[in-house]
This record gives C-alpha cells, structure tokens and sequence, in this order.
C-alpha cells in the first residue's frame, strides 16, 4: 500500500484525495498539508488517521509518507518536487512542473543527477480514453501521415488569480505537452495571433489563438477561450494525408425533444477528465509498487512544456514568431 502526502488541499488537490481515498487501489493518503492551515485540517477532519503538517517540507520528511503528491500552486511546486528529490520519494506533480524553464531545468538537472526516475507531471490528457483513442488512429497510419491538427480549449470561466498570460502557461501547457506526446515530435516554434476580445473575458486578452510548429513539419493551432460561458469544451482533429481523425463528442445522453436536439456539456475539467485523471494516478500508483519507477510524463516532458510555454508567452508579448530550443536531453529520459 502506497503511502501519499498531499501539499495543497485546495480544488485539484481535494478531487485527487477523495480518488485516492475513495476510488483507487493501493494507496492511503497519511498525510496532508496547505499554506491555508484551516483549509488541510478540515480536509484532513474527514480522513480518519491523515496527519496535517505545518509546512510542505515536513510532509516531504515524514516516514510515514512514500510519496508526494503535489497540488499547490505552480510557482511553489518547484520547491517541493527538489525537496523530494533530495529525499529519495517520488513525487507526482500537478502540471505544470514549474513556471519557468529554469526551475523545470533544475529539476531535470537534480533528477538526473540522483540517477533515477522519481518524478511525473499531472498532464493527464495521455490517460484520457479519447485521447488514447485518437492517437492509436494516427499510430495505425489510418489517416496517413499527420500533416495538423485543429485544436480548441474551451474554459466557461477562470479563477481570479488567472493573469494575462494563464490562458498559456496555465491553459494551453495541455495541448503542448499532448501535441508532443501525439505526434512523437518536438515542438520547433510558436506563434500567437490575438484577436478580438470576448467581452466576457474582463482584462484577460481573450480568445487567443496559438500555432506550433513540430519539428517534422506538421502544424498545430489552438484555439485557448477561457471565458466562453456554455461549458468545458475541448476539442481536437488530426488531419492527415488521407483522411482525419477528431475526438468525439463525448456526451453520455442526448436528447430529443420539443423539435430539439440537446447534450450536457461538462462544466469543468474535473468532470470532462474524470477517468483520465483516476486512470493517471492509478497507473502512477501501480508503477511504483515494489520500488519501480514512474512511465508517464517525466521531468523532461515537464521542462520541454515550459520551453515552449515561454516561446508562446514570448510570442504573445512580440507579436513575433520565436523558435524553441531544448537543452541537450539527459540520458535518464531516453525512450526505454
Ligand atoms: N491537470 C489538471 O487538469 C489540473 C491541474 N491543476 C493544477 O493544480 C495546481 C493547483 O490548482 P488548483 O487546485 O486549481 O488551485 P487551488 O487554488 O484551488 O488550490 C491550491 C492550494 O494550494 C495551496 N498552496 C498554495 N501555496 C502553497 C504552498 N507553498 N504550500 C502548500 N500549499 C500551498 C493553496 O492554499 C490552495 O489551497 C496548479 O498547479 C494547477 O495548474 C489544476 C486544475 C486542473
Ligand atoms: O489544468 C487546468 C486548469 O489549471 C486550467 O486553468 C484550465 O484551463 C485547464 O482546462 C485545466 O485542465
């Protein structure tokens, strides 16, 4: 049984606690904690025998915790996942690894130098059925070549400390490390083109429209619309050489009255990921029984996302287009 700390009980870290306590196997949560005291101690109040610590570092050292789970917010996961790299645990970390490339660099740095894989990042789209659905069409070579994919990412609305540039280094970071993982390729430039803004969207520059260049050619766009009111809505379609695969509308009902026809749409990304996320954590989980080691998204994937999270920040900021360098990959992440 894999004993989990949790550091940041807010939304993320709550849905990630009441699954691993409610819904997957092989794990207990024995520890939890958050900067908001009150916050971790009334989510503790419902896990009999879950101590709350005062500080994410006295989680990390407790020896009744094997593995953390990290949900606080971004600028502070980059203290925590070194913390637990250089106490020997492994470490699931939300996405993104960290806000910057040089604290993700740091990280790929101290892992590679501790020798083995202690890290994933929570960038969960890999797990989603659809998305692994989608990607088994384009592997098959069905379609042909992939030469671009359409994608949208579509929030009803966003928290108020999302700032100006969130709608990438906290949004479209998804599709980034997803188009990488699709199309096996890196990603060799960004562009943004801002149009018109929603007037919903407040002072946020909103909707925004991302185009990435892969290193094979292809060429991704992203729509990111973070306050489109109707729901959550994510879309992608790969076009190839001889056909196109999309994700599928994935409602469970539809229904038929009244001369219309009508479908939920989910509300947010806790209910149109639900199984990917239980998915992520339960292999997660599984990986790490008898001292293995973590398959899914790595440090590396962690820092390539931010590489090219910067380039599109940059590019929104420029109105240019700004190509994207990769430092030299560690041989820890080379494809097994
Ligand atoms: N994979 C996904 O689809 C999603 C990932 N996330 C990621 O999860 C993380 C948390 O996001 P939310 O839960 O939405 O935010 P939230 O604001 O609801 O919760 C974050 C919690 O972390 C706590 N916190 C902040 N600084 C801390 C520190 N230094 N030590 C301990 N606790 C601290 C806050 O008090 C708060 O309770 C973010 O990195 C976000 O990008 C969030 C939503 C979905
Ligand atoms: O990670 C997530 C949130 O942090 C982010 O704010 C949303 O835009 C994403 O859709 C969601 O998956």
């Amino acid at each position: 049984m894999l004993k989990a700390g949790v550091i940041g009980t807010g939304m993320i870290g709550q849905d990630h606690i009441r699954r691993m306590t409610t819904v997957l196997a092989g794990v207990t949560v024995t520890a939890v904690t958050d900067v908001d005291l009150e916050v971790a101690k009334r989510v503790a109040g419902g896990l009999p025998g879950t101590v709350v610590h005062g500080s994410g570092e006295d989680l990390i050292a407790d020896p009744a915790v094997d593995a953390v789970v990290v949900c606080s917010w971004g600028p502070t996961h980059e203290r925590y996942v070194l913390a637990a790299i250089a106490a020997g645990k492994q470490v699931f970390c939300e996405k993104p690894l960290a806000t910057t490339e040089r604290a993700c660099r740091r990280i790929v740095e101290a892992e590679s130098a501790a020798g083995r894989r202690l890290v994933q990042v929570g960038y969960m789209r890999r797990y989603d059925g659809a998305y692994r659905a989608l990607k088994a069409v384009v592997d098959s070579g069905a379609i042909g070549t992939p030469l671009m994919m359409h994608c949208a990412h579509r929030n009803a609305g966003v928290p108020a400390f999302y700032e100006k540039e969130s709608a990438i280094t906290d949004t479209a970071v998804h599709e980034i490390d997803m188009v990488r993982w699709m199309f096996g390729e890196e990603i060799t430039a960004a562009r943004v083109l801002v149009p018109r803004r929603n007037r919903n969207g407040g002072g946020l520059q909103d909707p925004l429209f991302l185009i990435l260049e892969l290193t094979g050619g292809a060429i991704v766009d992203v729509e990111i619309s973070v306050n489109i009111r109707y729901g959550y809505d994510i879309r992608g379609e790969v076009i190839g050489e001889d056909g196109t695969a999309a994700l599928g509308d994935l409602t469970p009902v539809t229904v038929r009255t009244a001369r219309h026809l009508t479908a939920p749409i989910p509300s947010d990304w806790r209910e149109r990921f639900a199984s990917a996320y239980d998915v992520e954590l339960q292999e997660w989980i599984d990986s790490l029984a008898g001292g293995g080691t973590p398959a899914g998204p790595s440090a590396w994937d962690g820092y390539a996302a931010a590489v090219v999270s910067d380039a599109s920040v940059a590019a929104l900021r420029t109105g240019s287009r700004v190509e994207v360098t990769l430092m030299p990959r560690p041989a820890l992440y080379d494809p097994a």
